[in-house]
């Protein structure tokens, strides 16, 4: 039986059941889990995880960094080496140095990957704790606050608004719980639920069991508590989701197919390069190696480890700056954003806002209003909300505490429908001491409006068509003009009925209004002026008012010559909202949905979406975003969700947020393009060497140190500074610039790995042994010297040029006079030249076939490297001109 069925079986099997039956099955009891007990449903069902725990252990990540198709192709090389020279030779010719340098390259290597990818992990991490969830459960009788990780099957948990569920739950009690089941289901509708057992009359889905709570969704309001009948990856959520989200996001993928354009010009090249050698030089097993080693000399093997440290770095960085990053491949998505969606209270506006006026219809103080407004608030369970704590706060006005506390005395809670954000009102039922009850509704105006029969004025109630509506809204309008954030109260009598439904928020009565003072804040119109400097386009996508929304950005400067509202966005096909957002920057009166939608065109649009916001009616949003951004003061569930935490709420930090993305954007671009290139350019020269020269232009084993260098100093990079120019605007990851960029370096650098050649083979190798060139000398011994002497010789001006290379492509400007590599880049890279030059001077050069090269190659040398210096200068400046760009 497949594993969901299994799951849902016993879900179902347990949602059919009396609650004592399912205290004694599990076994657990109403006092919750022993210590003990703790332990054992763990060791049985395992641990609240979804990503596998198999990333965690030693074993996994020493295997990553070990075997890969790198170490593959180096255990091949090793073995091959290890048949041709130590088991088919005589005694006296034995040669086990290679395999062993090789085995030192593999254990060099995987140290060096294990190393900092345990290191990005940390970090990590350490940020993911932060900002961790942590459940309410009741083990031994006591109520702790345990991570969600920790808990087991047959646990209890007590359910909260705002709580993400933590795993798949039987509700054993219950209390006006509404739940959000969006992120399992898509449906956007509130469902409540209940403890009642469910009757085998019913058949229903499994998702429409009222008794059932999942994993992932959203409890909006009421409380609740329930057994964990499912953990991690068995719960319903955990069986739909990808298994490992690593390398899903379009920046890995892209970073993929660099890999495979690399693979894909290797499996053409690499047969080349062994048939023409092995043709002009006849010997089949050397030149495999040889292939094979050109294969690892030209995979950007480090690719994936470079990525995941210039991300780490620079979460780290950002974690120093108020700015938390839990999912690190948001890193590059900061830096390509160059559109900011945002909901506006808090962002652009104070997090608290205050409470104004109370007024009723005509606009005159009503205290009447304010204390309805006082008692729906009071008895809304649901996610504690701006416009409630600001009504809440007037218990606090001088001389009214007795008042408020006496009126909540006197009204008792009946019921509730919580508030939700695509009706944008909530109603409670309140019930007075004679068994009297009222239905209180405040929300939205327009909705309001639309349910309302009557109107109230001095004690009289008269229907609403003989009271001349317009008079009733114009004191609205001017109020929102101003700013103001305005909800209409009404309320309707509903005698001896205490449960409500919502066909009964009907032909209500108008009470009044209540006004909010909602102000932006000090630094908002200057953050906003820096988000269109740094070319992220802002737009607001707000729930609130039309005209509050104009008012507050004129305030702050954001266009407001276009406005769309969520009625008119819902009378358009996609593609001409497509249109639609590109000239739009205010979007009001939205539901939750519609912020999606206006998002997702514009990223069909090819932009590269932030979205910051921090209330229930967010979630969606953040979650299609390719950056979510959410505040520490958010709710439990958007923090969970977004992919970047501010812990100031403030766009100032966002800005620096960008700025960093950008410079974590440049490094890693800067590794692929200019590895890409200079393998390029190899490529082409080994191709030419192998095809003229009589022997290999280098050994296998020195072509894989070269090849091993050159990464070791890259993992440097993500230190590496950028220069300014390049942080102006957002970048997005193209493919296609790849491919250019390559052919223009690329072979730049061959043109003087072939001067290096001629220079050896007619100049410096003749003049060291006797004047003679290869094929005039017959003698093996001088051969071999003249063989040493020329591949010394191109290695070291490979490895000068590839990094050379480095600095001269990671700026736009003139490299060294203009712009710097940072300090620890420069160090790196001249200590690796040093190291590698001083080696061919030691005794272990010989083991390497390498061997002590006169001064006049240095001066040849140098002579190269400054002209391949201003020559890639040059093409620097041509490149530019032509395409506005250089990496
Ligand atoms: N607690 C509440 N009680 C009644 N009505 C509410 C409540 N919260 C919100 N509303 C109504 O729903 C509307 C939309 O809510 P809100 O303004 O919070 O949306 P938003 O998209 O988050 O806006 P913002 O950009 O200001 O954060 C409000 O204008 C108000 O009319
Ligand atoms: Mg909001």
């Amino acid at each position: 039986m497949p594993k969901s069925t299994l799951l849902s079986s016993r879900m179902k099997k347990y949602a059919y059941r009396d609650t004592l039956e399912i205290y004694q099955d599990i076994p657990t009891s109403p006092d919750g889990l022993t210590l003990k007990q703790v332990e054992t449903m763990r060791e049985q069902y395992g641990a609240n995880q979804l990503t596998g725990r198999k990333n965690d252990t030693l074993w996994y990540r020493l295997r990553r960094a070990f075997i890969n198709p790198f170490t593959v192709i180096l255990f091949v090389l090793a073995a091959v080496s290890l048949i041709t020279d130590v088991l088919l030779v005589s005694d006296f010719s034995r040669n086990i140095t290679t395999v062993v340098i090789i085995c030192v390259m593999i254990l060099i290597s995987g140290t060096i990957r294990l190393v900092q990818e345990l290191r990005a992990k940390n970090a990590s991490d350490r940020l993911g704790r932060l900002i961790h969830a942590s459940v309410t459960v009741k083990r031994e009788g006591v109520l702790i606050d345990i991570p969600a990780e920790n808990l087991v099957v047959g646990d209890l948990v007590f359910l909260s608004p705002g709580d993400r569920i933590p795993a798949d739950l039987r509700l054993v009690k219950t209390q006006d719980l509404f739940i959000s089941q969006a992120a399992v289901t898509g449906e956007s509708a509130i469902l409540e639920k209940d403890s009642r057992t469910s009757r085998y009359s019913e058949q229903l889905p499994i998702i429409q069991l009222k008794n059932l709570a999942f994993m992932a969704t959203t409890v909006i309001s009421g409380k609740g508590e329930g057994i964990v009948l499912a953990v991690g990856k068995d719960t319903l959520y955990g069986n739909f989701i990808r298994p490992d989200s690593e390398g899903s996001t379009a920046f890995q993928k892209g970073a993929n197919s660099i890999a495979w354009v690399m693979l894909r010009f290797m499996m053409i090249l690499v047969p080349i390069v062994f048939l023409v050698s092995g043709i002009t030089k006849g010997d089949w097993v050397e030149s495999f190696v040889f292939a094979l080693s050109v294969a690892v000399g030209l995979t950007p093997e480090m690719l994936p480890m470079v990525i995941t440290a210039c991300l780490a770095k620079g979460s780290l960085s950002l974690s120093k700056k108020q700015t938390i990053v839990k999912n690190i491949n948001a890193m590059q998505g900061f830096g390509s954003m160059d559109v900011l969606c945002m909901d506006k209270t808090g962002t652009l506006t104070n997090e608290r806002i205050l409470l104004e006026y109370y007024m009723d219809i005509l606009g005159n103080e009503s205290a009447k209003t304010l204390e309805f407004a006082y008692l729906n608030s009071y008895y809304h369970s649901g996610v504690r909300n701006p416009i409630d704590n600001a009504i809440l706060a007037c218990r606090t006005m001088p001389k009214q505490e007795n008042v408020y506390a006496a009126l909540v005395k006197r009204f008792q809670k009946a019921d509730e429908i919580p508030f939700d954000y695509s009706r944008k009102f909530v109603s409670t039922l309140v019930t007075d001491e004679n068994g009297m009850h009222e239905l209180i509704v405040k929300g939205d105006i327009g909705q309001i409006f639309s349910h309302c029969s009557f109107v109230e004025y001095q004690g009289k109630v008269l229907p609403i068509e003989d009271s001349g509506f317009d008079n009733v809204t114009a004191i609205v309008d001017e109020m929102l003009e101003d700013g103001m954030k305005v909800i209409a109260i009404a309320h309707k009598s509903l005698g001896a009925q205490d449960r409500i439904v919502s066909a009964d928020e009907k032909d209500l009565t108008l009470m009044g209004y209540l006004a909010f003072f909602d102000a932006p804040k000090k630094s908002a119109a200057g953050s906003v002026q820096a988000l269109k400097k740094l070319q992220v386009r802002p737009k607001i996508l707000t729930g609130d008012r039309a005209e509050i929304a104009v008012s507050i950005c004129r305030r702050v400067e954001i266009s407001v010559d276009w406005l769309m509202t969520g009625s008119e966005i819902n009378q358009l096909s996609d593609e001409h909202l497509r249109s639609i957002v590109e000239q739009t920057d205010v979007f009001a009166e939205l539901a939750p949905g519609q912020k999606v939608r206006i998002l997702n065109a514009l990223r069909e649009n090819g932009h590269t979406v932030g979205f910051l916001g921090d209330g229930m009616n967010d979630i969606p949003a953040l979650s299609e975003a390719d950056v979510g951004i959410s505040v520490d003061t958010a709710v439990d569930a958007a923090k969970d969700i977004a992919d970047v935490v501010l812990l100031q709420k403030d766009l100032t930090v966002l800005e620096q947020g960008i700025l960093e993305g950008r410079k974590t954007f440049s490094n890693m671009i800067k590794y692929i393009k200019i590895t890409a290139s200079s393998n390029f350019g190899n490529m082409l020269s080994i191709v030419c060497a192998s095809a003229v020269l009589p022997f290999l232009p280098m050994t296998a084993i020195q072509l894989l140190l070269l090849n091993l260098l050159y990464d070791a100093l890259c993992i440097i990079l993500p230190w590496d500074n950028v220069d300014a120019e390049d942080m102006v605007t957002p970048r997005a990851w193209s493919g296609k610039t790849l491919g250019r960029f390559m052919c223009a370096f690329g072979p730049i650098s061959s043109v003087f790995d072939i001067l290096t050649f001629l220079f050896l083979y007619f100049i410096l190798c003749p003049a060291l042994c006797g004047g003679l060139t290869y094929t005039q000398m017959a003698d093996s011994a001088m051969r071999a010297q003249y063989i040493a002497i020329f591949q010394t010789g191109w290695f070291l001006e490979s490895m000068w040029t590839q990094v050379m290379i480095l600095h001269l492509l990671r700026t736009r400007k003139v490299t060294f006079l203009q712009s710097r590599a940072s300090n620890p880049v420069l160090l790196i890279t001249l200590a690796g030249i040093v190291a590698f030059t001083l080696l061919t001077m030691t005794p272990l050069a010989a083991v390497l076939g390498l061997t002590r090269l006169p001064l006049l190659y240095f001066g040849f040398l140098l002579l190269m490297v400054l002209l391949y210096m201003l020559l890639t200068t040059a093409a620097k400046r041509v490149y530019q001109n032509r395409y506005h760009e250089l990496l």
